[in-house]
C-alpha cells in the first residue's frame, strides 16, 4: 500500500522554502512540520568556526528532526493525511557530507542510518534551484546575524551539493516524484498566478496519490 503524500520542500540556504511551503500549506489547507532554526545554540558559533562546532551542530540537526518527524511525521502519515515539510531529512546527510571529516563523519552516517532509515519519506519534492545572488540577496533579505559570517564558497558548493543530491534521489527513488523550480524565474511570493500553477500541480499529486493509498 501507498502512504498519503508526504511532500518536502528542499533547497540551498535563502531558496525559499519556509516560505513556499507555509503558502502551500496554507493554500490546500495541509498541516506543516517546520525547522525551529531561531533556538539553535550552535548556528552563530559554527558559522564562525566550522570545523570546531560542526559536529555539535549537525548532531543537533539531526536530533531535532529526528523527533520531529518521530512525533508528528509518522502521526499524520499514519492517519492517512497528506503534510508538507519545510526540508527533507537527507538534507542532514547533504550538510554533513560538506562540513564533517574523518572518523567524525563515520560516526555521523552510522547514527544518520539508525535514525533515519525507518522514518518515512517524502514522495513528493519541491527542489527551488536558485542562482547564487538570488541566494545572497534573499540571505541578506532575511537579515540573520548570525548568517552574515556565512563564506560565499560555502554557499556555492552547498548549491552544487544539492543538485548532485536531488540527482542521486532522482536514480535511487524513481517512485519519488520531484518537482525543480527555478527561483531566478518563477518567483511564487511577488507573482499569484506562478504561485498557483505550483499549487495546482501539488493539488493534482496529492489527489492522485491518495486515490492509490
Ligand atoms: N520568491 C521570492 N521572492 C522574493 N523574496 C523571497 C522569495 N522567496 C523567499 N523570499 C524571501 O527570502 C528570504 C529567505 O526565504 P526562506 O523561505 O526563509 O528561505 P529558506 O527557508 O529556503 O532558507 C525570506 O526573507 C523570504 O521572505
Ligand atoms: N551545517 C548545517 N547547517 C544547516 C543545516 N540545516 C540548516 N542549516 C543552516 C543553514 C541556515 O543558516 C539555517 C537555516 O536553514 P535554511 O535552509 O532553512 O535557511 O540553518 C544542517 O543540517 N547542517
Amino acid at each position: 500500500m501507498t502512504q498519503p503524500p508526504f511532500i518536502a520542500v528542499e533547497g540551498p540556504i535563502g531558496a525559499g522554502k519556509t516560505t513556499l511551503s507555509s503558502m502551500l500549506a496554507e493554500e490546500l489547507n495541509l498541516p506543516i512540520i517546520k525547522e525551529i532554526v531561531e533556538e539553535n545554540p550552535f548556528l552563530g558559533k559554527f558559522y564562525d568556526n566550522i570545523d570546531e562546532w560542526s559536529f555539535q551542530l549537525e548532531m543537533f540537526f539531526l536530533c531535532n528532526r529526528y523527533k520531529q518527524l518521530e512525533d508528528t511525521g509518522v502521526q499524520y502519515i499514519s492517519q492517512n493525511q497528506p503534510v508538507i515539510s519545510d526540508y527533507h531529512i537527507y538534507k542532514n546527510m547533504i550538510f554533513a557530507e560538506r562540513t564533517l571529516k574523518g572518523v567524525k563523519r563515520d560516526k555521523y552516517r552510522q547514527i544518520y542510518h539508525v535514525l533515519t532509515d525507518d522514518l518515512p519519506k517524502p514522495d513528493i519534492i519541491i527542489y527551488i534551484r536558485a542562482s547564487l545572488d538570488t541566494l545572497l540577496a534573499r540571505i541578506e533579505k532575511r537579515g540573520r546575524v548570525f548568517e552574515e559570517a556565512m563564506d560565499t564558497a560555502y554557499l556555492e558548493q552547498l548549491m552544487a551539493d544539492y543538485d548532485e543530491a536531488m540527482a542521486s534521489i532522482a536514480l535511487s527513488e524513481p517512485e519519488t516524484k520531484i518537482i525543480t523550480i527555478d527561483g531566478d524565474i518563477i518567483d511564487f511570493v511577488e507573482n499569484r498566478e506562478q504561485f498557483h500553477t505550483i499549487a495546482s500541480q501539488l493539488k493534482e499529486l496529492i489527489h492522485e496519490r491518495i486515490q492509490h493509498t
